[in-house]
């Protein structure tokens, strides 16, 4: 993998994501105030902070999990509050989410939660969800016969890949990713962040991708958004991470853990 890869960028820089003045809060907590970011089409964004800055409740807005108290949020430049019922389905569907967890649901093979979103949003006969289920199962390099495997028989790893195939279920163009390699080891993790690249590249996917892990952070990410203060703090390059002076970026692209993988074999002693 490639530390310093040129960000793979579209050149029209068309904001897939765009989040706008959105503050959120808990009764007299506001964990979110008038926060601002934007994602563009065919990027990688790493959306890093502290624990407990809000990144999970930024995640759960945009996905409507969470109700905002003011602000805007456009995806692929459609205003959900201002969409029409039909408008707002066609979008949902080109949009994927991949949760912790993987939260596959336990009484349902990995074909059938695979195709529990093609049932919601789409009518289709039974043959052509199994042969797109092979499909994604294939995408995300599992194996044929994990198909009919219900979660429990599954490695970590292959939980995620499962995960992640149900997240492409209906070839979206926006994906969330909520800490996509927490829990696994860390080949493969590495062998995730390859998997999430690759597609990117092959589909021309959008990812947002929340994650405290740094391996991920300067091997696939093209840019990287920063929360603290209920806002976010700096965005740019993982260059301009390593350039900028903000004490928490400091300290946690500088610091010991990071330094080891920006100079591998780096023994800070
Ligand atoms: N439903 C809720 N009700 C009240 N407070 C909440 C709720 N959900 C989140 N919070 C608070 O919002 C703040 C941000 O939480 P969040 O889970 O988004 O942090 P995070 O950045 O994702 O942290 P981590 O990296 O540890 O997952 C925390 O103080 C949390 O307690």
């Amino acid at each position: 993998m490639n530390a310093l890869r040129p960000a793979n960028v579209a050149t029209t820089r068309e904001a897939v994501l765009s989040v706008q003045d959105v503050t959120v809060g808990f009764g007299s907590k506001i964990v979110l105030d008038k926060l601002n970011l934007d994602v563009y089409r065919g990027e990688i964004l790493g959306f890093v902070g502290a624990s407990g800055a809000g990144k999970s409740v930024l995640l759960r807005t945009v996905l409507r999990l969470v109700p905002r108290r003011s602000g805007k949020i456009r995806i692929l430049g459609t205003d959900y509050d201002a969409a029409s019922e039909a408008e707002r389905m066609a979008l949902d569907m080109r949009v994927g989410v991949l949760f912790q967890q993987g939260a596959l649901f336990s009484a349902l093979t990995v074909k059938e939660n695979i195709q529990l979103p093609m049932r919601e949003y789409l009518d289709l006969p039974q043959a052509l969800m199994d042969e797109l289920a092979a499909l994604k199962i294939e995408l995300v390099g599992l194996a044929a016969d994990a198909r009919d495997k219900y979660p429990s028989e599954l490695s970590g790893g292959m939980i995620k890949r499962a995960a992640l195939a149900r997240a492409l279920a209906l070839d979206p163009d926006l994906v969330f990713l909520d800490e996509p390699t927490s829990g696994l080891d860390p080949i493969g993790a590495a062998e995730f962040d390859e998997l999430i690249a690759s597609l990117r590249d092959a589909l021309g996917l959008t990812v947002y991708m929340v994650t405290h892990d740094l391996d991920s952070l300067f091997s696939v990410c093209d840019r990287i958004a920063v929360l603290g203060s209920k806002r976010v703090l700096v965005e740019g390059t993982i260059e301009d991470m390593l350039k900028c002076d903000e004490p928490w970026v400091k300290s946690y692209f500088r610091g010991k853990r990071a330094r080891s993988i920006v100079v591998p074999g780096h023994d800070d002693k």
